[in-house]
């Protein structure tokens, strides 16, 4: 979370109640590499699903160039990560609502690793709060992040995927809560609503550069965005509960469907909007 509005909640670690295979564990040997020699840039990367995501599109090949806002460590993990799976990795320090970090990030990334084919929009922030009292900064924040952020991120890395002259693929983080909303995420499901949007409409303005946008649209995800709110035990029984598939997400159930979207296998879908959520958005009773 945005440490400017971290919730007065005390921290609680969060484990997980399943075990859950982790890329490059032995249930992965021998898989294909779908993202051989691509060079993939992920946004807000030094934690959760940024995190495994980049090191994930790594053990499927791909050289890795992460942003991140503030947090050192995580970002060198985040690399050691990419370079124990053998490939290349750089970490870009920038805060995303910052219209100029876009240009700095990719024309970085370009230096680093010579290009870019793949860009995942991932940086976010979920603030939660009641809704009559939005302090407006809760508010403004919140959006410059996850929506304005997201618009000259993906912008600039079109631009250079244009002068490249290749295609390329680009990927927003988006979330089920784009299509469903929150008492406490009044402020955050419409910036979610508006990725979605931008990937459809940059999935119409880029066409022609062979450029394709999609969506995925995360359940709950047990992450540091959501570990104050599912600190409390009925409420996070309750969110489990609602999945069909009996339980809450890990970071690295977004890898396969972002190196899906990443790979060449999706080469004729653009446009679209993949729930990543365990059965939850169609569970009404
Ligand atoms: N965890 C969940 O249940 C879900 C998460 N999502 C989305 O997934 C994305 C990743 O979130 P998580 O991994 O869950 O949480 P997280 O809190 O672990 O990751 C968010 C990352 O964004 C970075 N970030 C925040 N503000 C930034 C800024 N101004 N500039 C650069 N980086 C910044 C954070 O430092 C952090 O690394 C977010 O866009 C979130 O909205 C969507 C649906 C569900
Ligand atoms: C942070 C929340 O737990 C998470 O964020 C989302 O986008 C999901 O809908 C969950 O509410």
């Amino acid at each position: 979370m945005d440490s400017s509005l971290a919730s007065p909640k005390a921290a609680v670690t969060i484990t997980d109640n399943k075990a859950h295979p982790k890329p490059g564990g032995a249930e992965y040997e021998g898989r294909a590499m779908l993202l051989e020699g691509k060079k993939v840039l992920v946004t807000g990367a030094s934690t959760g699903i940024g995190r495994a995501v980049a090191i994930g599109c790594a053990q499927h090949g791909a050289d890795v160039a992460i942003n991140y806002r503030s947090d050192d460590a995580g970002a060198e993990e985040a690399i050691a990560g990419i370079e124990a799976a053998g490939r290349k990795g750089v970490a870009i320090k920038g805060d995303v609502a910052d219209p100029a970090a876009a240009g700095e990030f990719v024309a970085k990334s370009v230096e680093a690793l010579g290009g870019v084919d793949v860009f995942v929009n991932n940086a976010g922030i979920c603030p939660f709060h009641a809704f009559l009292d939005m302090p407006v900064e809760t508010v403004t924040r919140t959006m410059n992040v996850n929506l304005l952020g997201a618009y000259f991120m993906v912008q600039a890395a079109a631009n250079q995927m244009v002068a490249q002259g290749n295609g390329g693929s680009i990927i927003a983080m988006s979330s089920i809560s784009a299509l469903v909303g929150g008492e406490f995420q009044t402020h955050y499901t419409p910036t979610k609503a508006g990725v979605l949007s931008l990937m459809q409409s940059t999935a119409i303005a880029l066409g022609k550069h062979k450029i394709r946008c999609n969506a995925l649209l995360p359940g709950t995800i047990l992450t540091e965005i959501n570990k104050d709110d599912l600190a409390d035990t009925e409420k996070r029984e309750y969110m489990e509960s609602r999945v069909p598939l009996g339980r809450l997400g890990q970071p690295e159930d977004m890898v396969g469907p972002t190196v899906f979207l990443a790979s060449n296998l999706s080469e004729y879908v653009t446009g679209a909007a993949m729930l990543v959520d365990g059965g939850a958005f169609v569970n009404l009773q």
